[in-house]
């Protein structure tokens, strides 16, 4: 893929936009361009013909045939993009889309938040402790956690190491996904595990039953088993840093289109999605395919107006609308707007992000979400699909493979007590790897019965 001109004309912009919100104050103009110079030459982190293969892929969760799983880190760090780490990660996406493709019936479509989830956009710009004042975290792509002025003061060269660290776990992802790592039936073994070890075991065994069953009548039929041991694996990231996501936008030669060469799959978050933004207007210019988080305040004329600016071709797979409303609103907010897509033809996926919307802080002070919300967060964007006849593409879940105490409940029953003990996320709480199971057993009951709860 050929680079955007000359050094520096990746900010260029074509129309008059506003400036962009959540982006950092970056403090020397000097060295934020010689960064991103050095990102306009960098070779691409994945690939036009990628990309449109994961738009056809979504194009049939768009279509009620599949279903989108995508998942991983609130904020990946530096510090944590590590073997064991990321094989936790997928592990757990693995496990998780085995009994959602059994509950369901269907391909999952796996996608991560990975390999290049570093930067976050924040409610207050400032976080203030005793008398000092200094710039909120938002994420090692920007700057650093600790509260100090050397730490806090966004770094140009943190988006470097961002292309580094996102370049090593892509490696190391599509290493183990081609490589015997997702082989169906390692994967099921692992869920056999889970299901022995948890308390709610005895609820999960019939569906882990199943699958045995489905695998060894494949195995029995003579089923091509070497298809079985790979997986398709994509990854994704919030596309918030406009001068990293501008500078590695790539022109593919074979059609002439442009992609966002840091990523397969790049959302907008519900911060910086304004109708007019500089945000919408670079994620119109790019082919990858693309989502928009949708928050309570999303009215049903701002997304048609997406609609009709990132997905004027109606193009089956481009658009993925994420609906993170809360498990309190989603039943009242939800129907209008996927009755006026619905009613305009457009052929977008829906996903439900449970995870924001249902976030609050303990006494103690921990950023928390109980496993329960989350579930009724799912179940309610389930059953606004049902009652619609619309199709529940999916679901957009922060987690990890490890066993951090960081979300309440779930069957191995987090409670606030035990909060301090493995709280560890750099940003918002993530579900653990047994409550990330939980969710997927839970989700693939509703799936296979058609109807939520
Ligand atoms: O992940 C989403 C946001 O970045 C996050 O919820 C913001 O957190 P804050 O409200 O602590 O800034
Ligand atoms: C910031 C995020 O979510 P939202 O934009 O929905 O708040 C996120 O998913 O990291």
């Amino acid at each position: 893929m050929t680079s955007e001109g000359a050094p520096g004309s990746h900010g260029a912009q074509t129309r008059k936009v506003p400036p962009a919100d959540q982006q950092p104050d970056w403090p020397d103009p000097i060295h934020l361009r010689d960064v991103t110079d050095q990102l306009a030459r960098a070779v691409p982190l994945v690939f036009a013909a990628e990309c449109d293969a994961l738009r056809s892929r979504l194009a049939a969760v768009a279509k009620g045939e599949a279903l989108l799983l995508q998942g991983g880190d609130c904020a990946e760090t530096f510090a944590g993009a590590t073997q064991e780490s990321v094989d936790g990660k997928l592990r757990t996406l693995l496990q998780m889309a085995v009994v959602l493709t059994h509950g369901a019936s269907m391909p999952v479509v796996k996608v991560g938040r990975m390999a290049g989830q570093f930067a976050k956009p924040r409610s207050q710009p400032f976080e203030r402790r005793g008398d000092t004042t200094l710039p909120v975290y938002r994420g090692d792509a920007v700057n650093g956690p600790g509260f100090t002025v050397r730490e806090r003061t966004p770094d140009p060269d943190r988006m470097l190491r961002m292309y580094e660290t996102s370049a090593t776990t892509l490696n190391l992802v599509r290493a183990l996904t081609a490589g015997g790592f997702a082989d169906l039936a390692r994967v099921h073994e692992w869920n056999r595990a889970f299901v022995a070890a948890s308390p709610s075991g005895q609820r999960y065994e019939r569906l882990a039953d199943e699958i045995e069953r489905a695998l060894a009548f494949v195995r029995a039929c003579g089923g091509e088993t070497g298809r079985l041991a790979t997986a398709e694996f994509y990854v994704s990231h919030e596309g918030l840093l406009l001068d990293y996501e501008r500078a590695l936008t790539r022109t593919d030669p074979a059609t002439g289109k442009r992609y966002a060469t840091s990523s397969h799959l790049l959302w907008i978050g519900e911060r910086t999605r304004r109708p007019e933004g500089p945000h919408i207007e670079y994620f119109a210019g790019i082919s990858n395919p693309i989502a928009v988080k949708l928050g309570p305040g999303a009215t049903a004329d701002t997304v048609l107006r997406y609609v009709d600016r990132l997905d004027p071709d109606r193009e089956p797979g481009r658009l993925t609308f994420v609906v993170r409303m809360g498990a309190e609103r989603v039943r009242d907010l939800l129907p209008l707007l996927v009755e006026k897509v619905a009613s305009e033809e457009a052929p977008v996926a829906w996903v439900c992000d449970p995870m924001h919307g249902n976030t609050f802080v303990t006494e103690s002070g921990h950023k928390t979400r109980h496993f329960d919300a989350v579930a009724d967060g799912l179940r309610g964007f389930m059953e606004v699909h049902h009652a619609l006849g619309t199709h529940p593409g999916g679901v957009h879940l922060e987690l990890t493979g490890d066993d951090v105490t960081e979300c309440l409940g779930g069957s191995s029953a987090v409670g606030q007590d035990a909060l301090p003990q493995r709280y560890e996320t750099a940003c918002d709480p993530r579900l653990n790897h047994s409550q990330a199971l939980d969710l997927a057993f839970l989700l693939a009951e509703w799936y296979r019965s058609r109807r939520p709860g």
